[in-house]
């Protein structure tokens, strides 16, 4: 997988308004987060003791209730930032503020400057590191916001023996281990475990998401609880799919807006799971960094277009119903969970970059410039699927990617796309291996992203310039609480 259908894929913008995930979370002052933060400096031990985690689980929830409590979509929150962390929250803003200006007038020259002498004033987080969205409340993290500028998917097998004992203590460890890299303050000292490697930035909007594939009921003798949604996809006609780089027992989804952040979580997590599980696969991807434009817009794919503005949107009435399963659906254990279905797309950009302009925007039914469709206004027009133009001719082609893949066009079907782009170097033969880490959430594949690629497979005029090269689906389950572990309720039920 990779990125996505969309950088931004639709996601509403950073800082946008939330959705359905009302601020539940009990804000403490600054002061008692700093407790806690300091408390947590043994956040080490959330990821590298076994199930000694009672004690980190207890530090755990002091720091979960120091911040906010849902994941809004779109609220990369600018962490305030107590003694713990070095910067008052005064110092954090106004800092932030002025190099903010500077950086428009030539930040850099002044910045280059101050390290040429010799001087490192401290300089507070910027907007970006200490953009903070809390690991708990009643939805996993790394869905409804938007796709931060780096991503890791990783899956994980278990190892030979690994029972519902360990997978739990390993989603326990897990957990700690993120509720501890997300919080919104800094530890005064570096854990004994820790590398370091992410130890001076902040959280940088880091999320990290878990699900359950289907082989993990069988393996952990819980196949009664296996949801019927986690049936496996379909083979389509047009895959050409790499079996080891699909599938796996458990899959991990990490979004940081700074790549050291975000490699941090991957190394952590990795080291978390020790003898319990081995990583059976893993893709990096990447979308656009926050600031980057001159405005928060969507964000464009590695062919160029913008991709994520026909995402449903968290002010949609159905959104909820068709990206979450509802607080009584079944299993119970999945309630406010939602299924994502993982596939790697690589595009054939050499052929694709061939095709001019005019082509390429009938092969989607946008125009590339701006995302408008064809059938006219700006980009957040609506579709007019029945359009004609003068000569007679439908405005979107039959087989434009807009309108194979429409709800319109699919008995209502549809999912949130939020993807990250990807690419892993250039072959000998000059082809880049790029594409897009497809990541789509659903709160039942059938009736989202399995009826839409089954009409894509056949009638959309953008597979030519594609290859699904690898695919995954995973049920990932609501998010934790204080002093829970994700996947609590399904290990423990
Ligand atoms: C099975 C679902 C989909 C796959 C796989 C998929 C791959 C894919 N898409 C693009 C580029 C764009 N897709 C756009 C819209 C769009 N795509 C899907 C579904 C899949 N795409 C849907 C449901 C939609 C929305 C359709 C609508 O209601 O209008 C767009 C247009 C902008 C947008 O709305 O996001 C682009 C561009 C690529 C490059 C790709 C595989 C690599
Ligand atoms: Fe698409």
């Amino acid at each position: 997988m990779s990125t996505s259908e969309k950088a931004g894929s639709g996601a509403p913008a950073q800082g946008g308004a939330g959705t359905g995930g009302s601020a539940q979370g009990n804000r403490k002052a600054p002061a008692a987060r700093s407790a806690a933060g300091r408390k947590g400096s043994a956040r080490g031990k959330a990821a590298t003791d076994g199930p000694a985690m009672g004690q980190a689980t207890a530090e755990g929830s002091a720091i979960g209730e120091a911040v906010a409590h849902d994941s809004a979509i779109g609220d990369r929150k600018a962490a305030p930032s107590g003694p713990a962390g070095g910067v008052s929250r005064r110092r954090l803003f106004g800092v932030a503020g002025a190099a903010g200006a500077v950086g428009l007038v030539g930040g850099g020259a002044a910045g280059a400057a101050a390290t040429a002498a010799g001087h490192h004033d401290p300089v507070a987080l910027t907007t970006v590191g200490s953009a903070h969205i809390p690991f708990e409340g009643a939805r996993q993290a790394g869905i409804v916001q938007p796709a931060q500028a780096r991503g890791h998917l990783v899956a994980f097998d278990l190892a030979p023996g690994a029972d519902r004992r360990a997978a739990a203590a390993l989603l326990r460890r897990w957990s700690d281990a993120v509720r501890s890299m997300t919080r919104a303050d800094r530890p005064a000292a570096p854990a004994a475990y820790d590398d370091q490697v992410a130890y001076d930035a902040g959280p940088a909007s880091l999320t990290v998401t878990f699900g359950f594939g289907r082989s993990f009921f069988g393996r952990t003798g819980l196949g009664s609880a296996l949801p019927e949604a986690l049936a496996p996809l379909p083979d389509f006609p047009g895959d050409h799919l790499d079996r080891t780089r699909s599938d796996g027992d458990l899959w991990v989804q990490i979004g940081a807006d700074d790549a050291l952040v975000a490699f941090h979580a991957l190394r952590v997590l990795q080291k978390a799971a020790r003898d319990t599980a081995a990583v059976r696969w893993q893709m990096n991807g990447f979308s656009r960094t926050p600031g980057a434009t001159a405005h928060p817009m969507t964000g464009r794919n590695l062919m160029g277009q913008i991709d994520g503005t026909n995402n449903p949107k968290p002010t949609d009435p159905d959104f909820e119903s068709r990206v979450f399963v509802p607080a009584h659906g079944s299993p119970a254990w999945m309630a406010g969970g939602s299924y994502a279905v993982v596939r790697r797309i690589r595009m054939l950009l050499d052929d694709w970059d061939h095709l001019p302009v005019a082509r390429q925007e009938q092969v989607i039914g946008r125009r590339k410039s701006d995302g408008a469709p064809l059938s006219g206004g700006t980009e957040t027009t609506p579709v007019d699927l029945a359009k004609f133009r003068p000569d007679g001719s439908l405005a979107i082609a039959g087989d434009a990617h807009i309108r194979v893949a429409a709800p319109a066009s699919n008995s209502g079907a549809a999912m949130l796309r939020r993807s990250f782009s990807y690419h892993d170097g250039i072959g000998a033969d000059g082809v880049p291996d790029a594409g897009l880490l497809f990541v789509a959430w659903q709160a039942d594949p059938m009736r989202g992203f399995v009826p839409v690629q089954r009409k894509l497979d056949g009638a959309d005029g953008l597979s030519r310039f594609l290859r699904h090269e690898a695919s995954g689906l995973f049920a990932v389950p609501g998010g934790a609480g204080p002093g829970e572990y994700v996947g609590q309720r399904l290990l423990e039920g």
